[in-house]
């Protein structure tokens, strides 16, 4: 694999040429200045990037720890990280001349953002999405059926993720010659784990400098919440070298972890094979992959993107949690104190990071990846509160 024992090719033959195809498109754009040119563009112009490195001057005093920065990924176009990865992808599907996309969602997010870049390309465009999360994440199906997506609702398995996951694939492998499979996460057969982290390097490039600006250092901590992982190896990326840096991923705790209720892979689950990479993922001790749970549709899945499993074998990354409870609590906190409603996926990060700032020093800072809004949330809480 390309990350120690992790990532890999674990794939039916038919899709070897294609994914070879994309492997020699892409280490062709990775060494063209054109192809980086083109992709900040569009991230300026139509992303409007870069995104601001914002200091929570209020939860920072209430809190009396570290300094808060948020990365405000939220303020994305569409309203979160995952357009960083599409408009990259986006841009290689047009180098191989392919005119019709594919991708997965769960929580829509990445759904939207490949409706998007399809609408601006005129490229047709297919959405896979469990039949549950199609229903969890209503507005978000309006908003890609309004740009003009197929969303096509998944019901078989677990009717979330992991089965749109597996959908897509179906339909990649029928359809290899005429369609570009947009990955929304670092997970997946190689190359995807590495090009939807080098789209989404952006994020922590960006931080490094704002940070450096800000305050003359380095930030003492990063925190970033995993769901496939993609907004943290994002974030965390330029980073990884710097050993004084503290760096955090936050998974899915759902109910618990004493409970069979969360979506966890890093914290509790083992090494196995996924949507053709090895990872660690939620299996049982026959290798059948686990049904997951969590609040957040964005972090609702059994596997995780092969670099942050090496990432936690070398422990470079420390792996923890927030429950749907401690998410809940700090989505009220961060909006009530700081006007700012995040992702329920983003107020894992916030929990975690909101703890880990209060056992800090003033003088020390953390940045905290705001990965993006909650707007598409709101029907969730609503239930959560029994206000529906
Ligand atoms: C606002 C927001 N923040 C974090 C995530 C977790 O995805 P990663 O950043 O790839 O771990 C997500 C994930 N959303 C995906 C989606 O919208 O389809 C997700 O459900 C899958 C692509 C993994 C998200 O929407």
């Amino acid at each position: 694999g390309h990350f120690g024992v992790h990532g890999g090719r674990f794939v039916s033959e038919t899709l070897m040429k294609a994914l070879e195809e994309l492997e020699a498109i892409y280490q062709t754009a990775k060494a063209s200045p054109e192809f980086w040119n083109e992709f900040m563009a569009d991230l300026t112009d139509y992303v409007g990037r870069p995104t601001p490195l914002y200091f929570a001057k209020r939860l920072t005093e209430e809190i009396g720890g570290a300094k808060i920065f948020f990365k405000r990924e939220d303020l994305n176009h569409t309203g979160a990280h995952k357009v960083n990865n599409t408009i990259g992808q986006a841009l290689l599907a047009k180098m191989v001349g392919k005119k019709r996309i594919i991708a997965e969602t769960g929580a829509g997010q990445h759904g939207v953002a490949t409706a998007t870049i399809a609408a601006r390309l005129g490229l047709e465009c297919v959405v896979y999405m469990g039949a549950d999360d199609v229903e969890r994440q209503k507005m978000n199906v309006y908003r890609m059926r309004l740009l003009g997506a197929k969303v096509v609702p998944v019901s078989s398995g677990s009717r979330t993720l992991k089965d749109a996951m597996n959908e897509a694939m179906r339909d990649w492998v029928a359809n290899v010659d005429s369609t570009y499979y947009i990955i929304g996460t670092v997970a997946g057969p190689h190359p995807y784990p590495l090009l939807v982290r080098d789209f989404q390097a952006i994020i922590g490039r960006e931080a490094r400098i704002q940070h450096l600006e800000k305050t003359g250092k380095l930030p003492d901590a990063l925190v970033a919440c995993v769901g496939g992982g993609s907004n943290a190896i994002g974030l965390f990326y330029d980073f990884l070298n710097d050993a004084e840096v503290a760096i955090y991923g936050v998974e899915a705790n759902g109910l618990g972890l004493d409970t069979p209720h969360h979506a966890a892979p890093l914290q509790a689950g083992r090494v196995g094979v996924l949507h053709g990479n090895r990872t660690y993922l939620m299996a049982d001790d026959d290798g059948q992959v686990l049904g997951t749970h969590s609040i957040s549709a964005g972090l609702d899945y059994p596997g995780v993107g092969p670099e942050h499993s090496f990432l936690k074998d070398m422990k470079r990354v420390q792996y923890v949690g927030a429950t749907d409870q401690e998410a809940l609590a700090a989505f009220k906190e961060v909006t009530k104190k700081e006007g700012i409603i995040p992702a329920l996926e983003s107020s894992h990060a916030v929990a975690y990071g909101l703890k880990l700032a209060a056992t800090m020093k003033p003088e020390q800072s953390i940045i905290i990846n705001m990965s993006g809004r909650g707007d598409k949330d709101l029907h969730t809480v609503m239930q959560a509160d029994g206000m529906d």
